[in-house]
């Protein structure tokens, strides 16, 4: 893919992304993050990292020192999944794959912290049902599209609201995985709350029909989170934990900003990791998808929820936040996040099509764009192949 023509490079150097900041027991060179990127390139059966590619894959996004990796979401149990495709971390095999990248990462001086998934009704209800598994999610049979619906009728199996069991079984699952990526070397792991995953199908009331402690006020719906958050902060540490979350994201079928009230289901979310940050457990960071991308699945630019804002996250959390959503082609944006002196940003997209994303930011280079419809195949083109820019220029890239 050539560099992207319509896009005017801005040095960001002498900007805060390149002011040091310490993040848990970090001590990170740049503000740069790698933002979560689920690329669907696990091996199957067993949910293994790729054992071809993926330590090139995250070697090539390292080689700055001192920048921090968030990794692609990774299964916390065979139960939590529901894609073949998508690495786990509760095998001794996915273990021995993740050891090899995190070393790698270790190695270029950087940082890795593992995204902990739990699909729910994200899940391909037919993969459930050929494992044996439940269709899990925060109630009966509410579902995310008529689609699934009838994916999940073809495949006879219903969607399951999961008992308390069944959440103090995910908990011990969530604080097992945890403890996997620690041992397996990992710096600090990061909870997906968002993105309409089985967390968020808790959070958001559009899924969360539940009539017991769990469901029927903002408490109870961020009840299984922060039961999450408290169980791992107790295993590995409030510096080693971090939770992503996005307000405003409509993908899978959440409110985002078409609720009135989910922002002060967010807000208390949010004030209840003050507090417990106040009381001495202050989480390494909140990763905040911005409403500038209210659904990864539209193309760049589209989508944008501008009703609403992140802002309020500031006058609650005093900690540090990782904000993500469609940065790398505007730096004035950017810019103006970086105001804030706890901010890093997240970058995905542009950062599988530019290995070597956090030179091109400090230097002002040209982007490569990226190539959308490899982002989930099983290749290692549009995985691996994608140039550094000194590699571009001796394609000739800068020449077309
Ligand atoms: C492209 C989307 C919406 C996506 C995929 C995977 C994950 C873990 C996520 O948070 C978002």
């Amino acid at each position: 893919m050539p560099f992207n023509k319509d896009f005017k490079p801005v040095a960001l150097g002498d900007t805060n992304l390149f002011k040091p900041i310490t993040v848990g027991n970090c001590k990170l060179k740049n503000r740069v993050v790698l933002a979560p990127l689920t690329r669907m390139r696990a091996e199957h059966p067993g949910n293994v990292p790729n054992k071809k590619w993926a330590v090139e894959y995250y070697d090539q996004r390292s080689k700055t020192p001192g920048t921090l990796l968030i990794t692609e979401a990774v299964f916390i149990s065979a139960q939590a999944g529901g894609y073949d495709n998508a690495p786990g971390i509760w095998s001794e095999e996915q273990m021995a794959e993740w050891k090899k990248i995190f070393a790698k990462i270790h190695e270029n001086g950087s940082f890795v912290w593992p995204q902990l998934w739990n699909l729910g009704r994200q899940a391909f209800p037919e993969c459930m049902k050929r494992d044996g598994l439940r269709y899990d999610s925060a109630s009966d049979n509410i579902w995310m599209d008529d689609e699934v619906k009838e994916k999940a009728k073809n495949a006879g199996i219903e969607q399951h609201g999961i008992t308390e069991d069944e959440i103090k079984q995910y908990i011990k699952d969530y604080v097992q995985a945890a403890k996997n990526c620690i041992e397996c070397g990992a710096d600090g792991i990061q909870i997906h709350s968002a993105n309409s995953y089985l967390l968020n199908q808790f959070l958001d009331p559009v899924s969360n029909k539940r009539t017991d402690k769990y469901g029927g006020s903002i408490e109870n719906r961020a009840r299984f989170t922060l039961e999450v958050v408290d169980a791992i902060v107790d295993a590995i540490g409030a510096e080693r934990t971090a939770i992503r979350l996005s307000p405003y994201n409509t993908f899978g079928g959440m409110s985002g900003g078409y609720d009135p009230t989910l922002l002060a289901q967010y807000a208390y979310v949010i004030g209840e990791l003050e507090k417990r940050a106040i009381n001495g457990k202050r989480l390494a960071f909140l990763d905040i998808f911005e409403p500038r991308v209210s659904n990864p699945f539209v193309d760049e630019g589209v989508g944008a929820y501008d009703q609403g804002t992140t802002e309020f996250v500031f006058s609650i959390w005093k900690g540090i936040v990782v904000r993500t959503g469609n940065l790398a082609l505007h730096p004035e944006v950017a810019k103006e996040y970086l105001k804030n002196k706890n901010t890093l940003l997240g970058y995905g997209r542009y950062y599988i099509s530019n290995p070597d994303l956090v030179e091109r930011l400090r230097k002002g280079l040209p982007l490569s764009s990226y190539d959308r419809p490899s982002f989930y195949a099983m290749s290692d083109k549009g995985y691996t192949d994608y140039p550094t820019y000194e590699e571009a220029v001796k394609l000739g890239w800068d020449k077309e």
